[in-house]
Formats: structure tokens, sequence, C-alpha cells
């Protein structure tokens, strides 16, 4: 019953590490995994194909309650195929371009309205992790488990280097951290659900921690809180 499945959130800024840490705690606790910016990342990306601008509210809006996506999640790794209108996006819109227009999609009201329902659908049992800026605060308020990852902008922007290097884009560090430093600020001091700590979360600075040290710190945590509910 997807009712009483647990659900963890994950919240923090770009680059913080939420993605690769949800993957790793869905994978070993075998849940399901609900990636939040990929969906603000699709609208973006299917607003661009269809010429909707990114300032139109109303137009967004439409197009969110509307939006043809599949989330195809691999049994093996948990890794998450994106499928927009027939077509295979997981790629696409992981580019710098689509990272920006995510942010700017997002700060609609209505459009954050539009795609409530379809992520709190993704809860469903043995449990939900579920990552994102507003997991904690807005899309599920009574998770027993909440974490707000964080780290220095400059760590996070060479991080970043890093993986868009790898994956072959063509990338410019001061570019990089400019753009993390206006996408944080667009996406803490936006009028609706702004990037914050929920008040019962774990924060965790992995500035300058492992990634195996940080799931560890997730894991841990993770199972203080759920022993203690039942
Ligand atoms: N603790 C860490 N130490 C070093 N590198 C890390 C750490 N955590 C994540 N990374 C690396 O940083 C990059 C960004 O991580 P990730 O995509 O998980 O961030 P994110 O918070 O999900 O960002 P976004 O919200 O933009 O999707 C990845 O290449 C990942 O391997
Ligand atoms: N719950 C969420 C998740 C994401 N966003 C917005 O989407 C952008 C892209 O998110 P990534 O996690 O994939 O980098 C992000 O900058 C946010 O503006 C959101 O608002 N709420």
């Amino acid at each position: 019953m997807s009712e009483r499945a647990p659900v963890v959130t994950i919240d923090g800024p770009s680059g913080a590490g939420k993605g690769t840490i949800s993957q790793l705690l869905a994978q070993r606790l075998g849940w399901k995994l609900l990636d939040s910016g990929a969906i603000y990342r699709v609208l973006a990306l299917a607003a661009i194909h269809h010429h909707v601008e990114l300032d139109n509210e109303n137009s967004l809006t439409l197009l969110a309650a509307h939006l043809d996506v599949q989330f195809i999640t691999s049994q093996v790794n948990k890794g998450i195929k994106v499928v927009l209108e027939g077509e295979d996006v997981s790629g696409d819109i992981r580019s710098p371009e689509c990272s920006n227009a995510a942010s700017k999609v997002a700060a609609f009201p209505r459009v954050r309205e539009a795609l409530l329902r379809r992520q709190r659908a993704f809860k469903e049992t043995p449990g939900l992790i579920a990552d994102g800026r507003d997991m904690g605060t807005i899309v599920f308020p009574n998770a027993p488990v909440k974490l707000y990852l964080t780290a220095s902008a400059e760590e996070r922007a060479q991080r970043r280097y890093n993986q868009l290097q790898d994956k072959g884009f063509d990338v410019n560090i001061d570019q990089l951290l400019n753009e993390i430093k206006e996408r944080d600020d667009r996406d803490m001091n936006r009028s609706v659900a702004p990037l914050v700590p929920a008040e019962d979360a774990l924060i965790i600075d992995t500035s300058g921690i492992g990634i195996e040290e940080v799931l560890n710190l997730a894991l841990r945590h993770i199972e203080t809180k759920l022993s203690s509910e039942s």
C-alpha cells in the first residue's frame, strides 16, 4: 500500500550530490527513485521544442499538465531513462542550457502545482527516495526522514565541470560557477517552494567529503529515524 510507504527526501542545491546519493540509496534499499529535477528539465526541453517562451506561465502550465513523459527505471542500477514524446532525452536534459531553463520554468507557482500530483504518485512500497529542492518542505512534508545536502559553490562547480567534461560537453569553469550561483539565487529566492532545508532535515555539508562517506552518513540517519518510528 503506497500510503504506508516510507519516504526519504533529499534536497539541496545543484551539484551537492543529491542525485548520486539518491541513486545509491535506492539501489541499496531496493526502493523507488524520484528525480524531480528531471521533471522540470523535461518540461523546459518540451517548451524549447514547442517554441513556448520560458516566461509564459499560462502556456508552460498547460504544457506541464499534458507533459507526455515516461521515466523508465533500470532494475539493475536504478538509473533512469527519460522519454519525452517517444524520444529518449536522458542526455539532452543534462545540458547547461536545460539546467538554466529548468530553473526558470520551476519558478512559476502554477507550473509547480501542475506537477505536484505526478511527483506524489512516485510513492510506493517498499519505499521512495525523493531527490529535489522542495521534497521535504512541499511535496512530502510528512516524510519520516529528510536530508539536505550542500557544499561550497566552488566545489559544486568543479564537480559539475568534471562531470560535463566526461560527458563530452565543452565547458568553462568560471561560467559554470556563475551559472551555479545564478541558479542557487533563483531557486533560493523564488516566491514559491524556495530551496530551504526542512526544519526537521539533517544538513550534511559534503565539501571535502567523499561519496562513500556521505552515503554512510545518510544510511545511518535513515536507520536511526526509521527504527525510532517503528
Ligand atoms: N561527495 C562528493 N564528492 C565528490 N564528488 C561528488 C560528491 N557527490 C557527488 N559528486 C559528483 O558531483 C557531480 C554532481 O553530483 P550530482 O549530480 O549527484 O549532484 P546533484 O545535487 O544531484 O545536482 P543537480 O541538482 O544539479 O542534479 C557528479 O559527477 C558526482 O559524481
Ligand atoms: N524539486 C525540484 C527539483 C528541481 N527544481 C528545479 O529544476 C532545476 C533542475 O534541477 P536538478 O536537480 O536536475 O538540477 C533546479 O535548478 C530547480 O530550479 C525545482 O524547482 N524543484
